[in-house]
């Protein structure tokens, strides 16, 4: 299915800012249009203070990409645009090019539910210098939302420790995307299904749900409201108890289930919502347990995030699955993922590319020259260094990475005992899409055989371990050559 059109009927081509489009029409005046650049897109810090990240946002790239133009209306609408001369910016005859503009580039990038670390390239576009500038924008909205929800999600799922989580944030997530986009992430990132029902329907992923407190205040009495909710939906029930008071609240929803099960119905369980979870939940499964209802669900939530669900979890309480909106959604304590995309080489005369850097003062936000790829080590099931490196390099027998950030660490890595892989696949060849698409189950299972192959002390929540990720050695001296070359000519 086509995710991202089928909601957002049309051309996207305008999802981009202004100055991608300035600097696409200064591209068109110089005749520089046509000279092909490489760019990279990569975020510098993980997410939430951890120590890894769930690559997410691809299929919106494919999808955006593959029907990648710009209409009449979008024409005429940047027709109209006007400089400080109260004259159009644009000249009709740009305006002419990008209606006949096919996209031609060359995308590679690293499958969704891939784990991924700072500094390496999620994606690499090469073609047409106007072209790769003009997609910048959506393509960082895109993967920026989708891979820190989807590791907000591993999070919350590691801490759940195979319990089932619901993502449930419809209502407290950031406007429709915000929601929609959230949904997919949170289900690739090991959620269980989801409350928006539009998102379940879109993405073919279950939905999930209880009921309100408003159901109870509905009814005369929580018992009365108990009843006509398991009569209404016999076979689909879990019972919201602390609308009153909890431990009572418990008692009524046992008297209900066991009518229910009676006449040969399976009601789900019993929701938490408020008050001390953990306290709340041992009651309610001691509870369940005198009555003969032990294998009944308690479902929890209350603001939770992956660190109260951890709490909770070290404080035994009794939940079996877990209901969580608003911090997951909102991914409440990083509101964003901060990744960026750059000019890294550019071709000056036929076959023949220069590197390019941005200088920065922080040596870390100086970026990676070069056509990068990304090579994954493991040893013994588990991953265990990346090497970003150039893929015109020859790299034979071993290796040796360097962190830019800290020359004094580096790792040796043996290419002909480790296993190894590269993890940016073509993904549209001259502006066609070559990759298969995949169903988001397979995704999610990517995401759960890949948090499978890192080493606890990365998926910790406190001071987790640095994965170590480094340039290839030829790569890291290019790097400082360029750095010292650009801050030289800088100081004369
Ligand atoms: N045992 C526990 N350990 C740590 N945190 C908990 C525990 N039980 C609940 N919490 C969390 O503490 C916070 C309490 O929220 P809050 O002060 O709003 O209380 P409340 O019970 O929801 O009250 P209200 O009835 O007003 O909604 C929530 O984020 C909840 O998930
Ligand atoms: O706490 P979150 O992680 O954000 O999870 C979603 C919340 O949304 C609902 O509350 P709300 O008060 O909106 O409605 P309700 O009457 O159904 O509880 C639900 O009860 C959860 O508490
Ligand atoms: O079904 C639920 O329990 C639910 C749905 C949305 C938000 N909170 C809870």
């Amino acid at each position: 299915m086509d995710t991202l059109q089928s909601t957002y009927k049309g051309s996207l081509a305008l999802l981009t800012d202004f100055y991608e489009i300035t600097m696409a029409y200064g591209f068109w005046k110089n005749n520089m249009h046509n000279r092909r650049a490489v760019y990279h897109l990569f975020f510098r810090n993980n997410p939430f203070n951890g120590g890894f990240a769930v690559n997410c946002g691809l299929e919106y790239v494919i999808d955006y990409l593959n029907n990648f133009h710009f209409s009449d209306s979008d024409l005429s609408y940047l027709a109209n645009i006007k400089g400080n001369d109260q004259k159009p910016i644009f000249d009709p005859a740009f305006l002419d090019y990008l209606k006949n503009l096919k996209f031609e580039c060359d995308i590679d990038a690293i499958p969704e539910g891939t784990i991924v670390f700072p500094k390496e390239p999620l994606l690499r576009v090469k073609g047409p210098i106007l072209q790769c500038q003009l997609i910048e924008s959506a393509l960082l909205n895109f993967i920026n939302f989708q891979t820190l929800i989807a590791t907000k999600a591993a999070r919350v799922n590691i801490a759940a420790k195979g319990d089932p989580v619901m993502e449930f944030g419809l209502r407290r997530a950031q406007g429709i995307d915000g929601a929609l986009a959230a949904t997919r992430a949170s289900f690739i990132g090991g959620c269980a299904g989801t409350s928006n029902v539009f998102a379940g329907k879109k993405f073919g992923i279950p939905v999930l749900g209880t009921h309100a407190h408003s159901w109870v205040q509905a009814f005369d009495d929580e018992m009365a409201a108990f009843e006509a909710f398991a009569n209404a939906l016999p076979n689909n029930t879990t019972l919201l108890v602390d609308t009153y008071n909890t431990p009572k609240g418990i008692d009524k929803a046992i008297v209900v289930t066991k009518k229910m099960e009676a006449k040969g119905y399976k009601v789900s369980g019993i929701r938490l919502d408020s008050g001390d979870l953990a306290y709340l939940s041992q009651l309610a499964r001691k509870k369940l347990k005198e009555a003969g209802l032990g294998h009944l669900k308690i479902v929890g939530g209350n603001d939770l995030d992956e660190h109260l669900v951890a709490s909770l979890k070290q404080q035994e309480a009794e939940i079996d699955s877990w209901g969580i909106g608003t911090r997951l959604v909102t991914a409440y304590d990083q509101p964003a993922l901060g990744g960026v995309y750059k000019l890294s080489a550019i071709e000056t005369k036929k076959g023949h590319w220069e590197d390019r850097i941005k200088l920065s003062e922080q040596s870390i936000k100086v970026n990676i020259p070069g056509v990068q790829q990304v090579k994954r080590f493991y040893k013994q099931g588990l991953m265990v260094g990346d090497m970003i490196y150039d893929e015109r390099t020859d790299l034979s027998g071993r290796v040796k990475i360097i962190d830019p950030a800290d020359p004094t660490r580096s790792k040796v890595l043996d290419k002909q005992h480790l296993e190894c892989e590269d993890l940016l696949k073509p993904i549209f060849r001259k502006g066609k899409c070559c990759f298969q698409k995949e169903s988001i189950y397979d995704i999610k299972k990517r995401t759960s055989e890949q948090l499978q192959l890192l080493d606890k002390t990365i998926k910790r929540f406190i001071n987790p371990h640095s994965y170590p990720v480094g340039l290839e050695e030829g790569l890291y001296k290019r790097r400082m050559e360029l750095i010292m070359k650009y801050k030289e000519e800088s100081n004369q």
